[in-house]
């Protein structure tokens, strides 16, 4: 049975035993397996391994509930450790301290072996200046990690082949692995704010403005790990831009084209606006192995693969740096639409926490585990209502989280 993330393409580091900067060497590698030797070395016992607990908002704390008691109970089976830290970011933080990262909740993940968020943000901070809401802690956490690599399998796991809008027939078999450069772009260029206009007929009229930006180094560097993502799958790669209107485009395209050329020439590469990709990821997903795209193009284009797979509650994500440790968060936000109700999907936050397992921990059998678990569950017919169709049972999110703690 495909596994949900189960392609690694990184490994880092023994149980409590962070090897920093070895993920570089190993994205070259051709392949990964749970017999790998790096692997054999976690199942050995050594320190616990710490981990930031970031619950934030809205859903974020009962999905967060949910991992957490699937990590103690794998922990259980596996004879691991976790030293658990929770801090707060979001709204959370905003609530508590007034600002949307605390540098406490910042220097705990900084000292943690990996770190594992729900989701931020929520309508009670909406009005708040773009600098102190929510979604800039999160953003602030990503560059303050150096997380510029967010990894977001989008499978389509054959028992839900069914529930995405799409047609089973176009749907089925897809497995896209969305690489989105998250530490640049739209959601941090300056020069940004607001201001007067002075466009002819316009003048005098409010404006808002960000700049969307990359230097040719940031380009690089996320190439290198879509290009090694690549490797380990299927080696073809899109890259996804605006070339036809953007400068910043531009660059990208000549950019990925010129690492895959002198570093990569085994990969398939080919370019796509960003436009036609969003068609042609309905049109026709399973074209598609690995994308490679800038902040904001990735953004929107997870969120659109997150359908194909059935849900966005289904997605999981990991986000990585050269060095230091990742940060593995669902890819949905904090659905305040439907907080507090005991109805999200806690699906993507234990996936979340798999590829944390798999990634940053190196117990890729741990990982195995609870993917298969989730798989189960799913086999058994247990569907939250964003997955639900006929036939199935529907439960919400603490039970769902039961289901799968019972199959693990
Ligand atoms: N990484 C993060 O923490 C992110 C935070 N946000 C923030 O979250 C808030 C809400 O943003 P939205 O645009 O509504 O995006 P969202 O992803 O929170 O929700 C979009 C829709 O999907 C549903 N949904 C999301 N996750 C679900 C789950 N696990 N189970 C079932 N249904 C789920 C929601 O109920 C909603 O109808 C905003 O404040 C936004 O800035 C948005 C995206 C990512
Ligand atoms: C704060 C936002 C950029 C979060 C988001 O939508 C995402 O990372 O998917
Ligand atoms: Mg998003």
């Amino acid at each position: 049975m495909m596994s949900v993330c189960s392609r690694s393409p990184l490994k880092s580091c023994a149980q409590g035993q962070r090897h920093r900067g070895a993920r570089n060497s190993l994205w070259s590698r051709s392949s990964s397996s749970s017999s790998s030797s790096s692997s054999r070395r976690s199942l050995t016992a050594c320190a616990a391994m710490k981990v930031t607990l970031l619950p934030g908002d809205g859903i974020g704390p009962e999905i967060m509930d949910v991992a957490v008691d699937v990590l103690n109970t794998i922990a259980t089976k596996h004879d691991l450790t976790f030293d658990f830290t929770t801090k707060l970011v979001g709204g959370a933080a905003i609530d508590e301290h007034g600002c949307p990262l605390p540098d406490d909740t910042l220097d705990s993940c900084k000292a943690s072996d990996s770190v594992l968020l729900a989701a931020i943000g929520g309508y009670k901070w909406d009005s708040l200046p773009s600098n102190d809401k929510p979604e800039r802690g999160l953003l602030n956490l990503r560059a303050g990690l150096g997380a510029f690599a967010n990894l977001r399998p989008a499978v389509v796991l054959p028992q839900l082949a069914d529930a995405s809008t799409l047609k089973p027939e176009v749907v089925s078999g897809v497995d896209i692995m969305v690489v989105r450069e998250l530490t640049g772009g739209i959601y941090f260029g300056e020069p940004k704010g607001f201001g007067v206009s002075d466009k002819p007929g316009m003048e005098g009229s409010r404006t808002g403005y960000n700049t969307d930006v990359y230097c040719e180094k940031e380009i690089e560097r996320l190439a290198r790990v879509g290009y090694a993502v690549a490797r380990k799958r299927g080696s073809k790669v899109c890259s996804v831009d605006k070339a036809n209107v953007l400068e910043v485009s531009q660059l990208w395209r000549e950019v990925a084209q010129r690492v895959r050329d002198e570093e990569f020439p085994d990969i398939e590469l080919s370019h796509m606006y960003v436009d036609n990709a969003a068609m042609q990821l309905v049109r026709n997903p399973k074209q598609f192995d690995t994308m490679i795209t800038g902040n904001i193009f990735g953004d929107i284009l997870s969120d659109e693969a997150s359908m194909i797979c059935g849900s966005i509650g289904m997605l999981p994500s990991a986000s990585i740096g050269e060095d230091g440790p990742g940060l593995f968060e669902p890819i949905h936000g904090s659905a305040p639409d439907i907080a507090g109700q005991d109805i999200s999907n806690p699906l993507a936050m234990i996936l979340s926490a798999a590829m944390m397992l798999r990634y940053d921990l190196n117990q890729e059998a741990a990982a195995d585990q609870i993917e298969k678990a989730v798989e189960k569950t799913l086999d058994d017919g247990y569907r939250t209502v964003d997955l639900m169709s006929e036939g199935m049972k529907q439960v919400g999110c603490r039970e769902m989280g039961d289901m799968v703690l019972e199959r693990l």
